[in-house]
């Protein structure tokens, strides 16, 4: 049989079929249609190590990985348009339909971070904002109220849409700064961080994602943390996967994979000390997974459980 013979392959493989028949991906009855259909295929938990098939079904895969990344972008600006023409923006979040899922990823985020930073962080950069940056918005108007937030993205009109969502809020339209450049050319402001999120799309395969990590992991601050979002099981179809492997220059920490309607895994690491020469000289160590590194898998963002597990955990290791 070959790869693309298993169901769930060809389930996939007839949903891009169908994206790729479609005029645009800007959002209609069967653009949102025909991606609900495919993240709830690729929504339950499942034993694939999607990674690990036929080259052919790689390459759809990248192709897919993409088209959603230019779906989510026009969903996130046809949401902002909307919302920036209200008089308080902030107040009708809830119209985009992922907002909740939003809610629970930043709170799972929080936690996450929370367990391995314990004082508050003056200065978080969120990489590919967006044009509805909401996991900056959730952190900062709920979790991370005193933070100051310094998104950026490559793209201007993403920004200037985003930026109008704070002009009628007197605290956010101070604390949540905008900054459009190409991270790849952001360079030492970096080190100014004590932590930066990487948004999921920003690197859409293995090898741009290995870039832009090589890339924070030498201009950001050493001791600072980097969280970054995986995917898991057949949610691979959807997402980059992030391999602990590939952090070089970080110390892996953990990786969480929800099996809700969360659709990211999220991952975290700490940026090793080091001397900044030897990465330039690409002779940084790949640091692997240690005996501290934790694969979590909850199925509930409830602190206490969080808690509970990881004294488990570190009791047998
Ligand atoms: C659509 S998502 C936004 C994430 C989302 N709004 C959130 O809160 O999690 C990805 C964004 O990353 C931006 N992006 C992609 N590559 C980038 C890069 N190299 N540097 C900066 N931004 C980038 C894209 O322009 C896009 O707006």
């Amino acid at each position: 049989m070959g790869c693309q013979d298993e169901p769930l392959v060809q389930k996939v493989w007839e949903l891009y079929e169908q994206i790729t028949s479609l005029e645009n991906l800007k959002p209609s009855k069967d653009v949102n249609m025909i991606f609900t259909k495919l993240v709830l295929t690729c929504m339950p938990p499942n034993p694939i190590d999607v990674t690990k098939l036929c080259k052919k079904v790689q390459e759809m895969r990248s192709k897919l990985i993409r088209l959603c990344g230019e779906a989510e972008g026009h969903l996130e600006s046809h949401y902002s348009t909307i919302l920036g023409s209200y008089e308080n923006p902030l107040d009708h979040l809830n119209i985009f339909p992922y907002y909740s899922n939003y809610l629970k990823l930043s709170l799972l985020e929080f936690n996450i971070l929370s367990q391995h930073y314990t004082h508050v962080p003056s200065k978080i950069a969120f990489v590919g904002s967006g044009p509805l940056p909401l996991t900056s918005i959730v952190l900062a108007s709920k979790h991370l109220t005193h933070t100051t937030f310094h998104n950026y993205d490559i793209d201007p009109l993403a920004n200037s849409q985003a930026i109008g969502l704070f002009s009628s809020d007197s605290d956010l339209s101070k604390r949540m700064l905008f900054h459009t450049n190409d991270i790849m050319n952001v360079t030492n402001e970096l080190k100014d961080y004590e932590v930066v999120f990487l948004a999921a799309l920003v690197g859409m395969d293995k090898e741009d994602k290995i870039k832009v990590v090589d890339h924070l992991a030498k201009y950001m601050a050493p001791g600072a943390l980097l969280m970054l979002r995986s995917a898991h099981g057949a949610r691979a179809f959807l997402y980059p996967v992030i391999d602990p492997r590939d952090l070089r220059g970080f110390e892996f920490l953990s990786v969480f994979h929800p099996t809700d309607e969360v659709v990211n895994s999220v991952v975290i690491a700490r940026k090793y000390a080091m001397p900044p020469h030897s990465l330039e000289k690409g002779l940084g160590p790949i640091i692997l997974p240690n005996k501290c590194a934790e694969i979590q898998a909850f199925n509930h963002f409830n602190q206490g459980n969080m808690i509970e597990e990881l004294a488990i955990e570190d009791k047998i290791s």
